[in-house]
């Protein structure tokens, strides 16, 4: 078990297709314990960024190093380190889902309990059920069953909650939270912007393979201090004023006392400045 305190540095990452950059030049630092999520539109690099950093993918160009190791060069001992939840879903092949998980358990030196990471996941009244009998979702949760078992120190999620109901979506979270209270390190990538805000730590947005802007969700390109919407309802019907200051307004909307009906202050969401950000690239 590594003591360092970065788990994932990347420098420069390119990877190419055909001449074609994909990534073109992604530099990151992801420390343990961290939640860290890549947020950015179809064909932006996230994949291709991830599984170069898991030793899917051979880079073109620059340096990474995941868990103290070069993950182009690293072995079994290194891999059997890392979760991993892949975007496609696990083969819907004719074993129970405790077999599978019992299974997958026999690849690591030290692995959680099968009933256990059943239990986590929520499949526990599932597990005599075939693979193929699961719905999308239950299939989904599966997948991060088998990315949990060999307890990884860290835990890559490519779009993990794709095909979840909003119901399983919250227990996924819970679950996500749960394993980084324990010191997993998670690199998540992911489409739903309020699954970034309410588990990352830091977030990344990468557009045309490269980021774009990085930060705590809350701050991201300055929304915590861009102007307020200040919103408000008179008898002529809803008033809106963009402000700096809304504070000052609002004093001023009340300066002759009393409530001030149907008031609203809204700063950009995460999903505001994430369509800003990626617009710029377009
Ligand atoms: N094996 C490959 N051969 C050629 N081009 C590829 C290959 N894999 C990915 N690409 C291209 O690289 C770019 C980045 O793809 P990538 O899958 O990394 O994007 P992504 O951000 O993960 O997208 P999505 O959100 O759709 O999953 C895209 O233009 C894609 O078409």
């Amino acid at each position: 078990m590594g003591g360092e305190t970065t788990v994932v540095t990347a420098r420069g990452l390119r990877k190419e297709y055909s001449g074609r950059a994909a990534v073109a030049g992604i530099d990151l630092d992801i420390r343990r314990g961290e939640v860290f999520a890549l947020l950015g539109p179809n064909g932006a690099g996230k994949t291709t960024t991830v599984e170069i950093l898991e030793g899917h993918r051979r880079r073109s160009g620059g340096e990474a190093r995941v868990l103290g190791e070069d993950p182009g060069r690293a072995g079994g001992r290194w891999r059997a380190r890392l979760g991993i939840v892949l975007q496609t879903a696990t083969d819907a092949a004719d074993l129970t889902v405790a077999e599978t998980v019992r299974h997958y358990a026999g690849y690591y030196p030290d692995p959680r309990a099968p009933d256990e990471v059943l239990e986590l996941v929520g499949l526990g009244r599932q597990a005599g059920s075939r693979i193929k009998a699961l719905s999308g979702g239950q299939r989904r949760r599966l997948d991060v069953a088998l990315g949990i078992i060999g307890r990884p120190e860290l835990l890559f999620l490519d779009e993990p909650t794709t095909g979840f109901d909003p119901e399983a979506r919250r227990q996924f979270w819970d679950l996500i939270r749960l394993l980084a209270a324990d010191g997993t390190t998670i690199l998540l990538t992911t489409h739903y912007l309020d699954e970034a805000e309410a588990l990352a730590e830091r977030v990344a947005v990468i557009a045309g393979g490269l980021i774009v802007a990085e930060g705590d969700p809350a701050t991201l390109g300055g929304r915590n201090s861009a102007a307020a919407t200040v919103s408000w309802s008179t008898a002529e019907g809803r008033r809106e004023r963009q402000t700096t200051a809304p504070t000052a307004l609002i004093r001023e909307l009340s300066s002759g006392g009393g409530e001030i009906a149907g008031l609203e202050v809204r700063r950009p969401s995460l999903e505001d400045t994430y369509l800003e950000l990626i617009g710029e690239r377009r």
